[in-house]
């Protein structure tokens, strides 16, 4: 399991452990650690470390202090080392440092003028290896001026590697958040344990690869703010079949999904449902998705809404899938109304939650529920514009848990499962490729067989998100997929966990 803190749980952290050491330590091994990787990163794309050419940025605080001992631990061994000053205030023994290594500074960027542009340019085009230390963790808000010129010109003339020095500077540490411009990095190498922002995107998007330097703090920590499972987390929660398993044993999910328009997604969701291991899956729903899921899946077992037939007529299911393609109307409503009374957990997706949107009593149950929105969804619920949630997908998926008292999977280019009480997990298994209709289809069977088998809402969506990234990638290797492709890739994929 990965783990990441908020910058106010890494200060806590700092702060107990410097007051045990002499000072300047955790500096010492920050830029260490750094100059160790700058070092590999350079004798992979120059061939080695001496004569390689190095552009340190290094703005006010103690991230271009790092900046500056590590470029000064790489001079010392023989790389071309140049700083870019872009505080009157960087680090005085950081400086003095590189200085002694032999490393220069180039012509001043806080004159006024602009003729550091085109030297800065040059170097930053040279460059084998670009190391951002503008701002780390004490990063606040939009970068100002000269910051914000100084990364555009890094992200769009950089010829070599970029690395950032804790964070990307414009990135949210804590966030992930992005306001203005942000330094695109290659990689990043962060300090003491990874940044909750480094694993959100847009701030993940930015990090590139993240690695991380052992300073010392891991033991004055306290809990995580965001997790990333890993395959060994997923193998010890996915439920088994034993030889004391029966179909009941396995679980029960009755999923009710399409409708006259959208028979699709009802296919695709009985399919997730039955790929995932359910015991059973009891299909409800109208005459159009009733035909063609029998077709699809003769496996499960089919109720036809309608002409006296209701939800009741299901009978006992030990999870609840409900919204794909059920459509909106007040037939719709009504029969979400019957599923969702049941005292047993449920999923609620898609159409599901868009009628949510509009009566969200319906969300106010005993029983424990799933929603898994994506960010049109979850603007409908939260009643504010999708580029909000777009940019701060941490902040709105805990907003919707805390304010529906549900377990919120945020679909989208970074999932992230929140509930109240638990750190938000994000999802690091996806592909791009996975933005294409009915795969969310899937994801909701996927997570309600889970809520079947006995997960915890938190734990079911987590390993769902999980798996159904894994199939994403399997089924694309590399190539646009679709829906279907990911049921096919499941059994695979339920394989490798073990
Ligand atoms: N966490 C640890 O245990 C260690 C952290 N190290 C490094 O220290 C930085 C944090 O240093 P700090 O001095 O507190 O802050 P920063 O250098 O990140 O930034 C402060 C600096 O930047 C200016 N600033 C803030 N926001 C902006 C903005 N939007 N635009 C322009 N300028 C901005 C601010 O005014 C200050 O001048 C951490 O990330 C690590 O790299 C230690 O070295 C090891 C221990
Ligand atoms: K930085």
């Amino acid at each position: 399991m990965r783990t990441a803190f908020a910058v106010d749980q890494i200060r806590a952290a700092e702060h107990a452990l410097m007051s045990r050491l002499p000072e300047g330590t955790l500096m010492t091994r920050a830029a260490t650690g750094l100059a160790v990787l700058c070092g590999h990163e350079l004798a992979r794309a120059a061939g080695r470390v001496y004569g390689s050419r190095l552009v340190v940025l290094a703005g006010g605080g103690d991230n271009g202090g790092d900046a500056l001992f590590a470029g000064a631990r790489l001079a010392a061994r023989g790389a071309r080392v140049v700083a870019v000053l872009a505080s009157a205030r960087v680090h005085a023994a950081g400086l003095a440092a590189l200085k002694a290594a032999g490393g220069r500074v180039l012509p001043d960027v806080l004159a006024g003028d602009e003729t550091w542009i085109a030297p800065v340019r040059d170097a930053v085009a040279a460059a084998d290896l670009v190391l951002d230390g503008l701002v780390g963790i004490g990063g606040t808000g939009a970068l100002r001026e000269p910051y914000s010129a100084l990364v555009s010109l890094v992200n769009t003339e950089a010829g070599g590697q970029v690395v950032a020095v804790d964070v990307p500077s414009g990135v949210d540490a804590s966030t992930g958040q992005v306001e203005g411009v942000a330094l695109r990095a290659g990689l990043t190498v962060t300090f003491g344990a990874e940044k909750s922002g480094l694993l959100v995107d847009p701030g993940a998007e930015y990090a590139g690869r993240v690695e991380l330097v052992d300073i010392g703090l891991v033991p004055y920590l306290d809990d995580p703010d965001v997790v990333a499972f890993g395959r060994a987390d997923v193998a010890a929660l996915l439920p088994l079949p034993d030889r004391e398993s029966d179909k009941y044993r396995r679980g029960v999910v009755g999923v009710m999904a399409g409708s006259h328009r959208y028979t699709g997604a009802a296919v695709l969701a009985v399919g997730g449902a039955l790929r995932a291991g359910a015991g059973l899956v009891k299909f409800a729903g109208q005459r159009e998705p009733v035909d063609q899921v029998r077709v699809h899946w003769p496996e499960a077992l089919i109720t036809e809404l309608g002409g006296g037939v209701s939800v009741h007529d299901v009978g006992r299911v030990n999870s609840w899938v409900i919204g794909p393609g059920m459509g909106v109307g007040d037939d719709s409503l009504e029969i979400a109304r019957e599923v969702l009374a049941a005292d047993v957990p449920a999923l609620v997706d898609a159409d599901g939650l868009t009628l949510a949107a509009r009566e969200p009593s319906l969300l106010r149950r005993e029983a424990p529920t799933v929603i898994t929105p994506h960010v049109g969804e979850m603007a409908r619920l939260l009643g504010v514009p999708r580029e909000h949630i777009e940019a701060a997908r941490l902040e709105h998926a805990r907003l919707a848990a805390e304010r529906f008292g549900v377990t919120v999977l945020l679909k989208g280019s970074t999932t992230v499962v929140a509930e109240e009480g638990r750190p938000t997990l994000v999802n690091t298994t996806g592909t791009p490729f996975l933005a294409t209709g009915g795969t969310g289809d899937v994801l909701a069977g996927l997570g309600g067989t889970l809520l079947a088998a006995g997960l915890s809402c938190y734990d079911a969506a987590s390993c769902a998100a999980y798996l159904h990234g894994l199939a994403g990638r399997v089924a694309s290797a590399g190539a646009p997929l679709v829906a279907g492709d990911l049921l096919t890739s499941l059994p695979e994929v339920f394989a490798s966990i073990g």
